[in-house]
């Protein structure tokens, strides 16, 4: 075995080196290797680099493999800081906090030291498990795919550079330099779903189905993810307007469209509208379609969406922003801004409110908006107590202006990945 893996760290996943980077080491072989590797790497290349453990501090040993890797970083001097998150409540799923808590932690970790870019030690044998992970949950397209080189999450730029090869590479060049790994007893724990597709691989090899072919399948499914993406792209731009914080599809274009493609632009559209990552179920998705169809209203995951016109309306459900209130400088439901230029609208008991029926009543003029009744009862206005002062969005603006904190073509910019 070579001392140096020559195309592990192609310069293809860091097409623009940045000044400085962050390397995330839980201590097991795969960030150990990665490690060694970037050290080498980010000294040719005069990128300042900086290592990062996260202790969950679910296991007794986990403090003392923290200070392993920091130890093993002081002899190669790369600065690493361990962090702790102990956040973990007891509810929901133990793994998925986990994880989401360690990425934000490092993210924090990061951004206060101006790094913007963190390699993890994601190896082929990870995509090749994901791959027989998401079989079994009977993925489409999109839970096939490739997991890709580089991400944006938490404002940080996530490098796996290590994609393409193989665990027991990384094993062999670590045993090969005398460096140790800790071996996390986890990794044997055939409870958890990941390590059931480990232990298939090798009952799957005599098919040919290995960590290669599984690979290549991940990267065929993000090619043809790809070009999905790209069509439904394109279909919004022919078929979606939008108006008010609401989307607007035209109901006989949308109709005309691939039922994936239909589908997509409808989970965008409720994750605009809501501000939220995570994808409605197919399951659900369905029935909203069938119900659409029927000529019937419906809510999802907080929005209300309806065939209004010859338009389908995704917007907010009012439901879901009842309670909402905030402060005349604040962000109301995590997207509106409502400002006036007047001295007045610093007083410090008005508040921003969704419109409901009574808000409605007191603004003679909405129907010149064009906008439905049903819909702008979930839209912002300014109130004194239970007088409404302002409604923007509803034709009584009153010199108040409602602005989205995100501007429209970030919608169409959600449709491709980056
Ligand atoms: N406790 C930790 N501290 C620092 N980095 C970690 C830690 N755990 C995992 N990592 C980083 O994440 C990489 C992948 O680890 P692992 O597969 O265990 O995580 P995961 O939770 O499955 O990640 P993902 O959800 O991104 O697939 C590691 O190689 C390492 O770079």
């Amino acid at each position: 075995m070579p001392e140096r893996l020559p195309n592990c760290l192609s310069e293809a996943f860091l097409p623009h080196p940045p000044a400085a980077m962050g390397v995330a080491v839980s201590g097991g072989s795969d960030s150990m290797a990665l490690l060694h590797l970037l050290c080498e790497f980010c000294a040719a290349k005069h990128i300042r680099l900086q290592a990062v453990t996260v202790d969950h501090c679910l296991r007794p040993e986990a403090a003392g493999e923290a200070a392993h890797v920091a130890q093993v970083c002081a002899n190669i001097g790369v600065p690493h800081d361990t962090l702790v998150w102990d956040a973990w409540r007891g509810e929901g799923n133990l793994q998925n906090a986990a994880r989401h808590g360690r990425y934000q932690a490092m993210a924090n970790w990061a951004k206060e030291r101006g790094i913007d870019t963190i390699a993890t030690g994601h190896t082929a044998d990870d995509q090749a498990e994901t791959v027989l992970m998401r079989l079994a949950r009977r993925s489409g397209v999109d839970g096939l795919s490739a997991m890709s080189g580089r991400t944006l999450r938490e404002g940080i730029t996530w490098v796996r550079p290590l994609l393409r090869t193989r665990r027991e590479v990384l094993r062999s060049y670590l045993t090969h330099r005398g460096i140790h790994w800790v071996e996390d007893p986890s990794n044997k724990d055939a409870r958890y779903d990941r390590i059931k597709a480990r232990n298939a691989m090798e009952h799957l090899a005599p098919l040919g189905i290995d960590a290669e072919a599984l690979g290549e399948v991940a990267e065929n499914m993000e090619t043809a993810r790809r070009a999905l993406e790209w069509h439904t792209f394109l279909a919004a731009k022919h078929l979606v307007t939008l108006d008010a914080g609401a989307v607007l599809f035209n109901e006989a274009e949308l109709n005309l469209q691939p039922v994936e493609v239909q589908r997509r632009l409808m989970i965008k559209a409720i994750n605009w509208v809501t501000q939220s990552y995570y994808a409605p179920r197919r399951g659900a998705l369905a029935n909203l379609r069938a119900a659409l169809s029927e000529g019937q209203a419906a809510t999802m995951n907080g929005c209300h969406i309806r065939r209004i016109g010859a338009k389908i309306w995704v917007f907010r459900e009012f439901n879901a922003v009842r309670t909402v209130d905030t402060a005349t400088g604040g962000l109301w439901d995590g997207r509106w801004s409502l400002t006036a230029h007047h001295p007045s609208a610093q007083d410090a008991d008005l508040r921003v409110r969704a419109l409901g029926l009574e808000g409605l009543e007191q603004c003679a003029d909405w129907r010149i908006t064009g906008r439905p009744h049903v819909m702008l009862q979930s839209t912002p206005g300014v109130w004194r107590g239970d007088t409404l002062v302002a409604a923007p969005l509803a034709g009584c603006a009153q010199n108040w202006h409602a602005e989205l904190v995100e501007d429209q073509d970030t919608f169409f910019a959600s449709l491709l990945s980056h």
